[in-house]
């Protein structure tokens, strides 16, 4: 499990640590921990060209400190002083080591960019010259790695707003700040290297959790040998139309994937047709009025996707929601809900699947909003809805209702296709059905998913149905302690 932190927490950690330390121990750890990891980069160290892109605070001392250590190690070494001060023992330490002060035209020739301009200290967008420096360096041919943030990346929530350096690898220091693991933020900061500077004893509860193999491998049920189809979990299935059948098959698939005993479906002819044809696992209800009343008992419900919006698919969604089960409600099923609340008073436990776009329509924010900002948005429909909110896109999050928050890191880009969503709703359904929580069946529903999102695409485009296909493959990785998929920033 990887816990992450705002800026203030990470602040208030650090100083209760620095009191109890001789001045600039940590600096030393974090310039320690940075060095070894540019060195690496770089392979050998002697007579290559370091580039330190120096701001006015201790972001920029770390940056300084580094590069005597990289300087000492025969590094050609040049520090841009971008700031209206600079950290005095760390440029004298890099001069006295051999490094030099530089101006930004080098930046094109180093074979390594250490991006020292801000830490957790910045507010706001960058200003200049900060803001041409970070440009610069991107537009470099050098690896770029960020000391503790990307500059230009908020810390406490992963927004952007302008220029921002994108880093190869970041180093972070004592523990995870919240916006390295959600973007856009995560885009800008690569692949994450922790440093362990002592901080671990000094921070206070998480402000977001990211699942590991471990955790899920803890949280994904095994059937025993007690269990029988019924035992395990079955999952109810509403969702597909005339118009959308593909929904239906690719939830239904998902849901057979991910370890359900038995899925029953209940739709209109057609998809049902499609639904058999893919899926003759399914138990199969053809509703010929919009109610689940003549289908057997589920654990759990999956309500919405290709649905249709219209008053028979209204009908259908409110019998679901007047059930005494779990229910997740995805894609025409949130709009359902986002055009008649009421149907979200209920008892038994909601978990929420939108997308940007969805999240918007039920909450009135704009989508681009919603976007720069992940988390807060997804913490206050969690909080407003009274809730469990899962937030698809290029980072998932998963909000209840009390604050909590979990980050997903599996994932690719390749899952922006269409019908992997559904596949999800499947997935996490399933788990749903066996017993976890919302909260659980959401992160571990995303991150196998997520998973198998990597394995089907390897590299290339997917289908989402390929998706519901690689589940078992995925939940093997988790399972068997294999390391795949569990490294930060590789996606
Ligand atoms: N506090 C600690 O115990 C430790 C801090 N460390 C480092 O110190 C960093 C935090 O240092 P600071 O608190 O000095 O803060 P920073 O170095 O992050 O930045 C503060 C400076 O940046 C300027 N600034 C802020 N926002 C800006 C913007 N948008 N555009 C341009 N300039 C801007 C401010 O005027 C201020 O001078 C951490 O990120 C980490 O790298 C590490 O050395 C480990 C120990
Ligand atoms: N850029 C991206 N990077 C990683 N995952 C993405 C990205 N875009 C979408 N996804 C994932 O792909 C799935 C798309 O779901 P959704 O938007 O509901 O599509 P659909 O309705 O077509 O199934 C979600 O799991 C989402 O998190
Ligand atoms: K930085």
């Amino acid at each position: 499990m990887r816990t992450a932190y705002t800026a203030d927490q990470i602040r208030g950690a650090e100083h209760t640590l620095m009191a109890r330390l001789p001045e600039g121990t940590l600096m030393q750890r974090a310039a320690a921990g940075l060095a070894a990891v540019c060195a690496d980069l770089l392979g050998h160290v002697y007579g290559r060209r370091v580039v330190l892109l120096v701001g006015s605070g201790d972001n920029g001392g770390d940056a300084l400190y580094a590069g005597q250590r990289l300087a000492r190690r025969g590094a050609r070494v040049g520090a841009v002083l971008a700031g209206s001060k600079t950290h005095e023992a760390g440029l004298r330490a890099l001069l006295e080591a051999g490094g030099r002060v530089v101006g930004a035209d080098e930046i094109g020739a180093a074979d390594l960019i250490l991006d020292g301009l801000v830490g957790i200290g910045a507010s706001g967008a960058l200003r200049e010259p900060y803001a041409r420096l970070a440009e610069a360096a991107n537009a470099a041919p050098g690896r770029v790695v960020a000391v503790d943030v990307p500059s230009g990346v908020d810390a406490s929530s992963g927004r952007v707003e302008g220029a921002a350096v994108r880093a190869a690898v970041t180093v972070t220091m004592g523990a995870y700040k919240t916006g390295l693991l959600v973007d856009p933020g995560a885009e800008f900061a690569g692949r994450v290297e922790l440093v362990d500077i002592g901080l671990g004893a000094y921070v206070p509860d998480p402000d977001v959790v990211a699942l590991g193999h471990e955790d899920v491998a803890r949280l994904l049920p095994r059937p025993g040998a007690e269990s029988d189809k019924y035992r395990r979990g079955v999952l109810g299935v509403a969702a597909g139309s005339h118009l959308y059948t593909g929904a239906a098959v690719l939830a239904v698939g998902g849901a057979l994937r991910a370890g359900a005993g038995m899925v029953r479906y209940a739709g209109a002819e057609e998809p049902v047709a499609q639904v058999r044809a893919h899926w003759p696992e399914a138990v199969i209800t053809v509703l010929d009025r919009p109610s689940i009343d003549e289908v057997g008992r589920v654990q759990a419900w999956v309500l919405g996707p290709g649905l249709g919006t219209g008053e028979r698919a209204h009908d259908l969604a409110a019998s679901v929601l007047a059930s005494d089960v779990p229910v997740l409600i995805d894609a025409d099923g949130l709009t359902i809900v986002a055009k008649d609340r009421e149907l979200l008073r209920r008892t038994a436990p909601v978990l929420l699947t939108p997308h940007a776009g969805e999240l918007a329509r039920l909450t009135g924010a704009e989508r681009a909003d919603i976007e720069a900002a992940r988390l807060e948005h997804v913490r206050a429909a969690a909080a407003e809805l009274g809730v469990t909110v899962l937030l698809k896109g290029s980072t998932t999050l998963i909000a209840g209702p009390s604050g909590q928050a979990r980050v997903n890191v599996t994932g690719s880009s390749w899952l922006a296709t269409g019908g992997t969503g559904d596949v999800l709703s499947g997935v996490a359904g399933a788990l749903l059905a066996q017993g976890l929580s919302c909260y659980d069946a959401a992160a571990c529903g995303a991150y196998v998913h997520g998973l198998a999102g990597r394995l089907a695409a390897d590299g290339a485009p997917l289908a989402a149905a390929d998706v519901a296909t690689a589940v078992p493959a995925a939940i093997r990785a988790v399972t068997s302690g294999s390391a795949y998929g569990e490294k930060l920033g590789e996606r």
